[in-house]
């Protein structure tokens, strides 16, 4: 159906067979053409965070995935994923050689709330690259201490998208739908409103509703996951709302292939089963 800006349309559901799908790759393929991804999070205590949008980056395709992190992460990132190139960074002045490389950012994963993330992002803030807002970053853009630039697809839970707006969390919850309206049109972004029956809403008024998941994802890590698993769609070349609605529908679904397991579902079990899906659903090579 043709869209028109701003329209209001119906809520489509995510359905297996009706969704995005990335290319196959030709035999001839090389990493060149699949993106450079940069995660750009982990302060003091969240150093994790970062490590698993980088590794979901990773197995989700993108042609090569860097990392800026707190420089006391790097030995750590390195022993865990030797193929994500990984910079140890003090200051923005460090970050900004960094980018001229990249073509995609996904930012906010562990980013925290100090002086450190702030001027991280406040260079990401000024860059042209598509890029997927998440976590921290969001708190911060919640503030009005920074502005978000065009081409982000941005990821709040319900918490944040609270902040995001002035709401409370129960109201969020409340009226889901009009709050990821409304997300998408203050930030003219795409906004993807995490949780049970995760909403992904474009600025000109397309909304689609997941409705896979499983209460195993309740865990620490899973948006960390989704914020790279977007990114490595963007990075392949998927624009930024089918990007969103692919890489919600393999988080929820590998979450349901996992949940099948029970509780104690790590958000690092989840990378293995997306990838699986993903292969499934758009096969590498035809
Ligand atoms: N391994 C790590 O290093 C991890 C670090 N993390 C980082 O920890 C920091 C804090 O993030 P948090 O998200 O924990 O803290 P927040 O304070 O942003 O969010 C937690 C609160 O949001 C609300 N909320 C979230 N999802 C909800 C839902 N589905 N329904 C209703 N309410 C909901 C609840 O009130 C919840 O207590 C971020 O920097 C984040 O990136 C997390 O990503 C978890 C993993
Ligand atoms: N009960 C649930 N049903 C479906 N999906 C869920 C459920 N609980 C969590 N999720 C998904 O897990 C992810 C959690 O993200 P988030 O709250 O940002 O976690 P974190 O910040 O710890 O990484 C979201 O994609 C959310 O939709």
């Amino acid at each position: 159906m043709p869209q028109t800006k701003h329209a209001i349309t119906d809520v489509q559901p995510l359905l297996h067979g009706h969704l995005p799908q990335l290319a196959a790759r030709s035999p001839d393929a090389h990493k060149g053409r699949f993106g450079h991804l940069l995660v750009i999070g982990g302060d003091r205590g969240f150093g994790g965070a970062a490590l698993l949008s980088a590794e979901s980056a990773l197995r989700s395709g993108a042609g090569m995935v860097s990392l800026a992190t707190r420089l006391e992460h790097v030995p750590a990132a390195l022993a865990r994923l030797p193929e994500v190139m990984t910079v140890g960074v003090a200051s923005a002045n460090q970050l900004m050689g960094l980018l001229e490389k990249i073509s995609v950012i996904v930012i906010g994963p562990g980013l925290g709330d100090a002086s450190w993330g702030k001027s991280l992002l406040s260079v990401a803030a000024n860059a042209s690259q598509p890029q997927v807002w998440d976590a921290d970053a969001l708190n911060q853009l919640a503030t009005g201490s920074v502005s978000l630039p065009a081409n982000c697809v941005i990821t709040p839970h319900p918490g944040e998208a609270a902040r995001l707006l002035g709401l409370s969390t129960a109201e969020v919850q409340a009226d889901r739908l009009k709050v990821a309206r409304a997300l998408s049109q203050k930030f003219n972004a795409v906004a993807i409103l995490k949780g049970a029956g995760s909403l992904i809403a474009s600025p000109d008024g397309r909304v689609s509703r997941c409705d896979q998941g499983h209460p195993a994802m309740a865990t620490a890590g899973l948006g960390d996951v989704l914020a790279g698993l977007v990114g490595a769609l963007l990075a392949q070349g998927m624009p930024a709302y089918e990007a969103s609605c692919l890489a919600v529908w393999l988080h929820a679904t590998a979450g349901d292939r996992q949940g099948t397991f029970g509780r104690g579902l790590a958000a690092s079990d989840l990378i293995p089963a997306i990838r699986q899906l993903l292969e499934e659903q758009s096969p590498c090579l035809k």
